[in-house]
């Protein structure tokens, strides 16, 4: 997952290649719920690992469930309906896929728990579903606004003396919630005419697709919930929720759209086919499949089989539509970002639901497009939206995501934008929500030229801080990390355990040696053949040796390949000797990083000291002058700042300072 401030996405090409997509979140919590709720265990596959289903995890926990996770299988130990905790604090983020149907459960159970959330889940309305449970005699208080979370849960006088009435114009949630805890009522009650529990919807309801997902569900947990129309919904008395011992949980169709569209945005890779999605299908029961039907309509090219889809680029540009979307909610969101890419004026109707998610959706969708370029018009319940009129009119644009995982996914495909701009995705980690290693993924299927990928090179002498800048700087963009230099220590390593010599008498050896060996970067450790050599290439003896094998040329050319497939999306932060001047001559910024020699001297005596290493400031001095002093008059890639670098000397700077400064100089070359 990147966790930096904002996740810069270079101008996109083409995508290519198959994904297998994180389980749905919908699903995944209904069925944490209605495991917990049964009597026994669970297998629960695939279920999504995300901060909403931790969250319900969490929760589940506190109230005394069994829960065994093993990778993507989590095991449940049912509560029987009844909890094993009676009081509790429940802290439910910001997922209403928990905190409702919690709610819901928990009220008709009974006990003392209170349910809050991050302060935008104490603005998402609650009042409906509370006003539903109070008629059944459940015991809610709010604790802050009326109508809205936090809540105290008390012990009910259950009292079912007439249908529970829900308005359903809201959120669907709130009948889903009610749909998922009546049964626990239901299961005391006698089959006899008139003992079903029956719930009737107030007004028009919406999302429909979502309530399908819960009645099938519910149904594989026993429980066959009678349908009329989409008002009235009858739980048979003497109805109990039963675990099928193991469950499935399809991948997310919503997180699809996403894919979906890629594959009618991008153009192929030349000779590849378009993006096969593997988990989810035309069989899903997810409402959000229906996505691909607006997609199609918008010219996506779509084949499917019962859990895989694969889609490329049809009509382009993509044709405008006008489409009520109360099917699709949260995918629409992803058509409004398609819009972009239209032949005229797309409108997306009966969206109020946008207005009370994780952000005002509606008001985020509009503000954010048209930083795009795009013009916008946004009304109670539709957005309107006209892409760009030209390809002079894209604009980069540095997007605010709202802490809504939605945002920041469907706004990534701007980069695929026809003028060639980056896009700029703030708090890229708020996708955690429902798929922490989205970017990951639609970098995985992506290609662009190579560039577009950015390159920052930071080059200098021994000791400099270079390794220290670069990997910060990395960290701070989600970038890639080559430390160059540690290539020839490993090389050096290898090559004075194979006996070779390291001088120009062993060259072809140790150049031909290279290619058989691994060599892994795991996190900030490498690793040859498996080996963990983070620590064997750091000593001063081997960095003499580095030095020594790294002026030797077909060891340097033996290296190119090897340092050139770092270059990969988002980007790279070199460091080295040659970083800017050899092997990323195109790079955006080259910094070339000097500090006095008693300074460095200084630094490494530190170093090596605070590792135990026992070392004289004299001898150490006395060696990096001599490897500078090497490394600078070799004829093979001397060190030497490139052309176009810029001169840092750090020598009274901090770490913090130096990265600052850098990122300012890099931050000065985006459009943002
Ligand atoms: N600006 C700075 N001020 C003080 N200390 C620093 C600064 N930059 C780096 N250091 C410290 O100096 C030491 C050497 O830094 P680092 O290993 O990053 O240098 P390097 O140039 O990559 O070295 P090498 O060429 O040997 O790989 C480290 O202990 C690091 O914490
Ligand atoms: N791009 C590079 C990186 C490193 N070297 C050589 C020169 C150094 O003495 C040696 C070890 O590097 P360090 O880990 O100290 O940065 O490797 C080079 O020639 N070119």
């Amino acid at each position: 997952m990147y966790a930096t401030a904002f996740l810069d996405i270079p101008p996109l090409n083409t995508a290519s290649g198959s994904i297998t997509l994180p389980g749905s979140k919908s699903i995944s919590n209904r069925v944490l719920l209605l495991a917990a709720l049964s009597e026994g265990s669970t297998d629960v596959h695939d279920l999504l690992d995300s901060d909403d289903t931790r969250v319900m995890l969490e929760a589940l926990r506190q109230l005394g469930c069994g829960v065994h996770q093993n990778h993507s299988t989590v095991t449940i130990e049912g509560l029987g309906g009844k909890p094993k905790v009676a009081q509790a604090k429940l802290f439910m983020g910001n997922a209403g896929t928990a905190i409702r149907p919690l709610t819901a459960a928990l009220a008709v159970m009974g006990g003392d728990y209170e349910l809050s959330g991050v302060p935008r889940m104490h603005e998402r309305p609650i009042g409906d579903l509370v006003d539903a449970m109070r008629q059944l005699g459940c015991q809610i208080d709010y604790l802050e606004k009326s109508g809205y979370p936090p809540l105290r849960i008390g012990q009910p006088t259950l009292n079912l003396s007439a249908p529970i009435q829900v308005r359903g114009d809201v959120s669907s949630q709130f009948l889903t919630a009610l749909l998922m805890a009546l049964p626990l009522v239901a299961m005391h009650r006698a089959p006899a005419l008139g003992n079903d529990v029956v719930i009737e919807v107030v007004g028009e309801l919406i999302s429909r697709p979502y309530i399908e997902i819960t009645l099938n569900l519910l149904a594989q947990f026993g429980v066959v919930v009678q349908r009329d129309g989409w008002q009235r919904f009858t739980i048979p008395a003497g109805s109990q929720i039963r675990t099928p011992g193991e469950i499935y949980v399809e991948a997310d169709a919503s997180s699809a759209s996403y894919f979906i569209a890629l594959g009618a945005i991008a153009a192929r890779a030349r000779g590849q086919k378009g993006i096969k999605i593997l988990g989810v299908g035309a069989a899903s029961i997810q409402g959000d499949i229906r996505f691909v039907e607006a997609a199609q309509m918008m010219g996506a090219q779509v084949t499917s089989g019962p859990n895989w889809l694969e889609i490329s680029r049809g009509a382009w540009p993509l044709k405008a539509i006008d489409l009520d979307c109360n099917h699709i909610p949260d995918a629409a969101m992803t058509l409004a970002v398609m819009a972009l890419y239209a032949d005229g004026t797309t409108t997306l109707r009966n969206v109020a639901s946008w207005r009370v998610k994780e952000t005002d959706r509606l008001a985020a969708m509009a503000c954010e497009l048209r930083k795009l370029g795009a013009t916008v018009d946004e009304g109670a319940d539709y957005i309107r939206i006209t892409p760009p009129a030209s390809v002079g009119a894209w604009k980069a644009a540095s997007i605010h995501t709202y802490d809504d995982h939605r945002v920041a996914m469907c706004f990534s495909l701007a980069a695929f934008n026809p003028a060639g701009l980056p896009v700029r995705i703030e708090d890229p980690k708020c996708v955690a929500k429902t798929f922490p290693d989205y970017f990951e993924a639609l970098f995985s299927l992506v290609q662009t030229s190579p560039k577009h990928v950015p390159v920052i090179c930071i080059d200098g002498p021994t000791a400099s801080g270079k390794g220290t800048l670069a990997a910060e700087l990395a960290m701070r963009l989600g970038y890639h990390f080559l430390d160059s230099g540690a290539l020839y220590r490993i090389a050096a390593l290898a090559a004075s355990r194979a006996g070779l010599p390291i001088a120009s008498s062993g060259e072809a050896q140790i150049a031909s040696l290279l290619p058989q060996l691994r060599i892994e970067f795991a996190g900030n450790r490498i690793l040859l053949n498996g080996e963990d050599m983070s620590e064997a290439i750091r000593t001063e003896e081997n960095g003499m040796n580095a030095s020594k094998v790294s002026a030797l040329a077909p060891v340097r050319a033996a290296l190119v390949a090897l340092q050139h497939s770092f270059h990969r999306l988002p980007g790279l932060v070199a460091d080295g000797r040659d970083m800017g001047s050899v092997i990323f001559p195109q790079a955006q910024l080259k910094v070339f990083l000097t500090a006095s020699a008693p300074q460095r001297a200084q630094r490494r005596f530190k170093q090596l000291i605070s590792k135990g290493i026992s070392t004289t400031l004299d001898s150490l001095r006395a060696d990096l002058e001599a490897r500078d002093e090497r490394d600078r008059t070799r004829s093979a890639s001397p060190l030497k700042p490139a052309q176009d670098a810029v001169l840092l000397d750090n020598s009274d700077l901090s770490v913090e300072t130096s990265v600052d400064l850098v990122l300012g100089w890099w931050q000065g070359k985006q459009p943002f």
